[in-house]
């Protein structure tokens, strides 16, 4: 019989609490060390690089790595930041004071989406934990960011929960556990999930979550109580929280709901191709990093939050304009916010660490000096004669309660580690006054006592000094060691002296560790009720920290107006976009010394120049002026101003962008199909006020087929009642054609020179069509052999013989437009019906008879029409 192992006792405790966390990373107290045993310690040692060892615990052997205690800080965020989830597992005792084994328990779980460690979080960014909740109609969605208290929810149909998950870009993702197909599905592997029990997504539970946390009956006092599937989400978050035993969450507040409605609708390929905040690759350079001029780390992550979320309403769009205005025409109140901002820490942050309990006393006084950084900021809004600053000013509080008390309560220097001491200041309480004074006054005592000893003993150079082993000792040198007193204690014989204890030394000693334990907890105990008192201050300073992170988005986009020469667009109701010499924001910012951007302009309208066909060489310039209008639209209705001498813009609602290129055959589809995809998404979700940028889109293909769809699908946006406005860049001049039948598609092309066999790029854009795609004078510049430039130009010749392209244009038109477009029209009932059957079958519960039948269906009803 196999002999039973024999589990020591901490071991027995470790297994415990390992059981209840079994998905985490356990770090388990032991003494002065953090320690981590079998996998998880093969784990640690491999990220931490530390070492790892091997043990006995009873009769089997475990790995062990550890590290200690006080390395948590730099430790932890590497953990984290692999992807790992970090129950840390404290002592809940003083080990002193117990004869059995120490209470342990885990008293925080740190993951990537509840994180709270300054080392874990990016100071210019939001760290957000979302959830996602797949309703029966509609998709549920939560973000929260416990380091600032901000708590969102949102829902909608799945390109909607995509498209916020890209410009929210959460750390982690709580899903449930019979949604993780599904979740792939719609967001492949881009995310770090969760998968957490099924019962949680429910409704009931999710309102009682947020009502006990706000203390509230109801929550249609935020605005959201609709938003069921919202809902499910935001009470997950609720629950991940206390699961990951994060209790104390005063800073958050409320919650806020994003309105779909408010905002420009930008889809998944848009903003990845617009490169916003993420560039394709490492190298290149996003939007974001041109535009954001802003000093506090508040301000930085309201302005991404602003560029996922550009506003549909005239009225708010100007009140941001007139600001920027404002702030342009009174260069010194912007100079005087800027300085003052760079004194303000990232408030947002510091009053949820008052929430949790983790501010440091250090950290407190500089709570209290970003607050007094504040109020020449309001001071100097409210003197302004624009309405709108005074109302950010109103709003302001200078809080000078809470600065006096700060000032009162802390030490100027309060240390980081509240053990250190000198964390209260002098004169805030008496009972640590006097403890002080006897804890400090030992000094003089001692040198007194030294004087009295030596006079009654007779012995000249007596020294008091102390160490950890016997605490304070007096050295008497060999010399005069026959004069020592009898009741003197020896503790130590060194070469040329030795150490003694007297009853009054040790009398002394103990008042003076006494009053320095004492003084330690009631330090502790005030700061405590320092932090508590200040978490009154969490609504007020939370509002505070929102409007400086305006002022600060306003006057980083006024130092951008200035320094880039950005002008004021004038945005109006109207259904015409007008760009007169846009520039590209971030291209014009790159481009080598000596050379600088071709401005163009760009009209649009529903009248005679719905579609733009823009046609030229490679490397002409043609994708650059298709995202400089999307750009600028997108600067504009985020409130900021734009690269153009002008710009007036009828609100657009949507913009899509669609890329036909070769990259997503990583992706494992055949590029045309993606590009159809993407493509038909756009066909069936155009408005009046949308702004479509078609790159290239059909070149995935064959030439004749490629032209045919890029004919057909311009066709259909000229046709289709929304009327929507479109740039169209194609390599395939025969689209030009399209000018003769279609009245509202007009031909453009980013002109060049051709000089004897060279071609120089003018980058302007032109009225009228282009008959060369160039390719071969490119290939000629990228170094192609001459062999093989002459051998294409000879195909091309023999090509252009046989099919021409008026040829190939004039059989298009000939071919008479369908009266349904029935590839793209899903308008159509029928088709309509026919997809909703299929959509719902069950594949895997259908027998082939039933699919049989089925098909029988659907040909009957194809049949009738
Ligand atoms: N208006 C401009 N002024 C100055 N430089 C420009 C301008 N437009 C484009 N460029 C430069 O030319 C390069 C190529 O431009 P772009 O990618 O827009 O060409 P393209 O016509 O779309 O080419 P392709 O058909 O190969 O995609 C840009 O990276 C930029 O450096």
């Amino acid at each position: 019989m196999a002999q039973k192992a024999k589990v020591t006792p901490l071991m027995k405790q470790y297994n415990a609490i390992k059981n209840k966390y079994p998905d985490a990373l356990l770090l388990f107290r032991v003494g002065d060390f953090y320690e981590t045993f079998g996998e998880d310690a093969v784990k640690t040692a491999r990220i931490l690089n530390i070492v790892l060892t091997n043990r006995n615990n009873g009769s089997e052997r475990t790995e062990l790595a550890g590290f200690p205690h006080h390395s948590l800080n730099s430790y932890l965020p590497k953990l984290v930041k692999a992807g790992e989830r970090v129950a840390i597992c404290d002592q809940l005792e003083d080990p002193k004071k117990t004869k059995k084994i120490v209470k342990r328990g885990v008293t925080e779980l740190v993951t990537p989406g509840v994180a709270l460690n300054d080392e874990v979080l990016q100071s210019r960014s939001n760290n957000f934990l979302a959830a996602i909740h797949f309703g029966k109609k509609q998709l549920g969605i939560s973000f929260l960011d416990v380091s600032t208290g901000e708590f969102l929810t949102a829902q909608g149909n799945a390109a909607y929960i995509d498209k916020l998950m890209r410009n929210f870009q959460p750390s982690e993702v709580l899903i449930s556990k019979k949604d993780k197909l599904k979740f792939v599905e719609l967001l492949g592997k881009d995310f770090h999930e969760f998968y957490m029990e099924d019962w949680l997504f429910k409704i009931d539970y999710a309102k009682e979550n947020l009502n006990t946390h706000f203390n509230t009956n109801s929550l249609k006092g935020f605005g959201v109580e609709d938003l069921e599937e919202g809902l499910v989400a935001a009470g997950v978050v609720l629950h991940y929280l206390s699961e990951t035993q994060h209790h104390q969450l005063k800073h958050i507040s409320s919650i806020l709901r994003i309105a779909e409605d408010a905002y420009v609708w930008m889809d998944k390929f848009t903003i990845r191709n617009l490169e916003l905040y993420q560039a394709t690759n490492q190298q290149a350079v996003t939007l974001l990093d041109v535009i954001d001029k802003s000093i506090s780390p508040m301000g930085s992550r309201l302005l991404k939050r602003w560029l996922a979320l550009p506003l549909k309403n005239k009225e708010a769009i100007k009140k941001r304009h007139q600001m920027i205005d404002f702030l342009l025409k009174n260069p010194s109140l912007q100079h005087l916010i800027q300085n003052q901002l760079k004194q303000i820490s990232d408030l947002e942050r510091l009053i949820s660490k008052v929430a949790t309990q983790k501010i440091s006393p250090r950290e407190v006084n500089q709570l209290k000096f970003s607050i007094a950084a504040i109020s020449p900021i309001k001071e100097a809004l409210q003197k302004t004669n624009s309405e709108a600053f005074q109302v950010l000013a109103e709003n302001i509080n200078s809080c000078q309660l809470l600065q006096q008390k700060i000032t009162e309560a802390l030490a100027e220097d309060a240390p980081v580690n509240i053990n250190k001491g000198h964390v209260i200041a002098p004169g805030f309480n008496k009972e640590l006054d006097e403890l002080r004074s006897i804890a400090f006054s030992g000094k003089d005592y001692l040198d007194e006592m030294l004087e009295r000893e030596s006079q009654t003993t007779g012995i000249p150079k007596l020294k008091i000094a102390s160490n950890n082993v016997f605490g304070y000792y007096i050295e008497v040198r060999n010399t005069h060691k026959d004069k020592v007193p009898d009741n003197w204690i020896r503790k130590q014989t060194l070469v040329n002296a030795e150490r003694y204890i007297t009853e009054e030394l040790k009398t002394y000693e103990a008042k003076i560790l006494g009053a320095e334990e004492k003084i330690h907890l009631l330090e502790q105990e005030l700061f405590q009720q320092l932090v508590v008192w200040l978490s009154d201050y969490i609504k007020v300073v939370q509002q505070n920290s929102f409007q400086i992170a305006q002022i600060d988005v306003l006057c980083s986009f006024a130092q951008l107006a200035r320094e880039e020469h950005y002008v004021e667009p004038e945005i109006n109701e109207g259904l015409d976009l007008i760009i007169e010499e846009g520039r590209h924001p971030v291209i014009e910012k790159q481009l080598p010394a000596g050379e600088s951007y071709i401005s163009n302009s760009v009209k649009l309208n529903q009248e005679d120049q719905q579609i733009i066909m823009i046609t030229g060489p490679n490397m002409s310039g043609k994708s650059a002026l298709l995202r400089q209008t999307a750009l600028i639209v997108l600067l504009a209705q985020m409130g900021s101003f734009v690269p153009a001498k002008s710009a007036q813009i009828g609100i657009v609602d949507k913009i899509f962008t669609r890329v036909g290129a070769s990259d997503n055959i990583s992706m494992g589809e055949s590029t045309f199909m993606v590009e159809m995809n993407e493509t038909a998404s756009i066909l069936n979700n155009i408005s009046p006020r949308s702004l479509v940028l078609l790159d290239e889109i059909g070149r995935g293909t064959s030439t004749y087929d490629g032209i045919s769809i890029a004919w057909a699908i311009s066709e259909y946006l000229h046709e289709h009642p929304a009327q929507a406005k479109t740039l169209f860049a194609t390599h395939y001049h025969e689209l030009n054609e399209m000018t003769q039948k279609f009245e509202r598609i007009k031909n453009y092309n980013v002109s060049i020179k051709q000089l004897k066999n060279k071609i120089l790029f003018l980058r302007k854009l032109v009225p009228g069509g282009s008959n060369h795609s160039f390719g071969i004078h490119v290939a000629k510049m990228a170094g192609m052999p001459q062999h093989v430039i002459h051998r294409a130009n000879k195909i091309l010749e023999k090509l252009e013989q046989s099919h021409g392209s008026e040829e190939i244009s004039a059989t298009i038109n000939k071919s008479e437009p369908e009266p349904q477009l029935s590839f793209f029209n899903l308008d159509d009932p029928l088709l309509e019906q026919i997809k909703e059957e299929i959509i719902h079958l069950d594949i895997n519960t259908l027998t082939p008879v039933e699919a049989l039948m089925k098909l029988n269906e659907i040909k009957r009803l194809l049949s009738k029409e």
